[in-house]
């Protein structure tokens, strides 16, 4: 056995001098880069009290203050802020092979069964495999049109939905509650082929409250784990850890029990569609031997609610608030829907290809509003340069998608939303012009965009055509609040609050 003197020698005189040596040779190897400029960083913490309650809004003023690519310390990690479209096109396509990994961050690992998903997976093979199968087999352009009569089924019942809800025009309805209700059915319906609730009862089902705690850990309020890594330990004191575990084990024994349903349902009916789930259990045992496992079909579930509702009933929420705040362009939009809907009650699939000024409504939201305006950090996978500073590998890098929609070297006016700024114009938001990247870029852009846009044109539109939209009564467009609420997918203070009125110019 070692004895307790020979353990206290070894200490001193071997591992005192090399960890000295080690952080001597860290600090200088740091001071001898040329890093990017950036706030001071304070002992222990860094920068992070620069993050705020929300973060994108913090972040955007400190590139304000110290330009487009900053440097900072988040707690013990090494961290740069993108905040305009040269630098993310650095970022996200010229270096793409560099940045495409996503930092691995101790909440997000715990929730989807270890990285096991797309969105959160590092840039490996499980990456790849799911990547692909994802791209060719499950957010494919075949199945978006596949889910046609299921999503024009539910945009049915949502118009009904808000009818009864406003009383014919006389009750207010909150447009985030049923927006989100709405989505969740939509994409529950995509993935398990059932719906999550009964009508207006959303808020009240406890899968919805399972969702809306999964959302706000992976809000980015980190875990000690995530910014001191040697320090995870703070985590259990904490009850942050207790938090995860605890919403972890609700999430997984609901998509076990979803699955059993699943599985059940088409033993005794048969089956007649092929669901997201479907598809994926369809993966398990390929011939190519590409097979996924439960856990990665689990968190592929994961990743499909969590980045499909709330981003596009935020996308829309933002839409009407603008509109309503824009009485001019809301007129336009409408008489566009109007027009070509000619005298039908409402607007069908095959309608939306016409609906020119409607998608730039879109687009000019999601350029002002980007539902994702802060996403999932990425982390340099090898030292490089971008535009002259040192990047050393294993630093995080946010690209704030927020400042980047707003950046007057880009946007005349970018405060105002104008949709008409797009016409005529070819910017798209598929990941090739920098200045407009509400879905990211590069190898790991969304791959939900068709998805996604189906979902929200065909919602919209038939809000714009079935209802005509007041403000509550003593309200004025000025009272309308624009603050962000905390929260990964970017939302406002308060809730945006309307009357529907049965459309009479239809
Ligand atoms: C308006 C709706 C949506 C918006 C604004 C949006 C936005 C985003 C953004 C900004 C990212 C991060 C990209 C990056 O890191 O560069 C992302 C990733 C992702 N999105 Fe979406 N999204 C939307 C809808 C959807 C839908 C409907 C789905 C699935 C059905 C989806 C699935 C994903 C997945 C799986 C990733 C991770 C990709 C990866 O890391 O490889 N999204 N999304």
């Amino acid at each position: 056995m070692v004895k307790e003197t020979q353990l206290a020698s070894l200490y001193v005189f071997i591992l005192v001098p090399l960890l000295f040596l080690f952080f001597t040779f860290h600090r200088r190897r740091r001071t001898t880069l040329n890093l990017p400029p950036g706030p001071p960083p304070l002992p222990i913490i860094g920068n992070l009290l620069s993050i705020g309650k929300i973060p994108h809004l913090s972040l955007h003023l400190l590139s304000q203050k110290y330009g487009p690519l900053i440097q900072l310390r988040l707690g013990q990690i090494p961290t740069i802020l993108i905040s305009d479209a040269d630098n993310a096109s650095e970022i996200l396509k010229s270096q793409d092979h560099i940045f495409c990994n996503r930092k691995e961050l101790a909440t997000l690992k715990r929730l989807s069964y270890g990285c096991k998903n797309i969105a959160f997976s590092q840039y490996n093979d499980n990456w790849k495999q799911l990547r692909r199968l994802g791209t060719q087999e499950v957010f494919s352009p075949n199945k978006v049109i596949s889910f046609e009569s299921g999503r024009t089924e539910e945009v049915d019942i949502l118009l009904k939905t808000i009818s009864a809800a406003s009383s014919g025009g006389s009750r207010p309805i909150n447009m985030r509650e049923i927006l989100i209700c709405f989505f969740n059915n939509v994409i529950y319906r995509e993935v398990f082929g059932k719906r999550i609730s009964v009508d207006g009862e959303c808020w009240i089902s406890p899968i919805q409250n399972m969702l809306r705690e999964l959302l706000m850990l992976m809000n980015h309020d980190f875990g000690a784990a995530d910014l001191f890594p040697s320090m995870g330990w703070i985590d259990l004191l904490t009850g942050w850890r207790g938090k995860l575990d605890n919403v972890f084990k609700k999430m997984d024994s609901f998509f076990e029990e979803s699955i059993k349903e699943r599985l059940l349902a088409i033993e005794r009916d048969g089956r007649h569609q092929v669901y997201f789930l479907d598809t994926l259990l369809n993966l398990q045992n390929t011939k190519d031997g590409a097979s996924l496992s439960f856990d990665q079909i689990k968190a592929i579930l994961l990743d499909i609610i969590i980045a499909g509702t709330e981003t596009s009933a935020a996308t829309i929420e933002w839409a009407m608030t603008n509109l309503i705040r824009n009485p001019v362009i809301f007129n336009n939009a409408q008489e566009e829907v109007r027009r070509v809907v000619a005298g039908k009650e409402k607007v069908r699939v095959s309608d939306l290809q016409h609906l020119h000024y409607l998608k730039l409504v879109i687009k000019e939201t999601l350029r002002l509003h980007p539902p994702v305006p802060l996403p999932s950090p990425r982390e340099s996978m090898k030292d490089t340069k971008i535009n002259g500073y040192d990047i050393p590998a294993k630093t995080m890098v946010f690209v704030n998608l927020w400042s980047i929609g707003r950046d007057p070297k880009y946007w005349k006016d970018p405060e105002l939303f104008m949709p008409e700024r797009f016409e005529n114009s070819l910017i798209n938001f598929k990941g090739s012009n920098f200045e407009l990247i509400p879905f990211g870029g590069g190898r790991r852009i969304c791959p939900g965009i068709a998805f996604g846009m189906a979902n929200v044109e065909l919602c919209f539109a038939n809000l714009l055509q079935v209802f005509d939209w007041e403000l509550p009564n003593g309200m004025t467009k000025e009272d309308i609040e624009m603050g962000y609420a905390p929260g990964l997918v970017s939302t406002k203070t308060a809730p945006l609050t309307l009357v529907a009125k049965p459309a009479l110019n239809k």
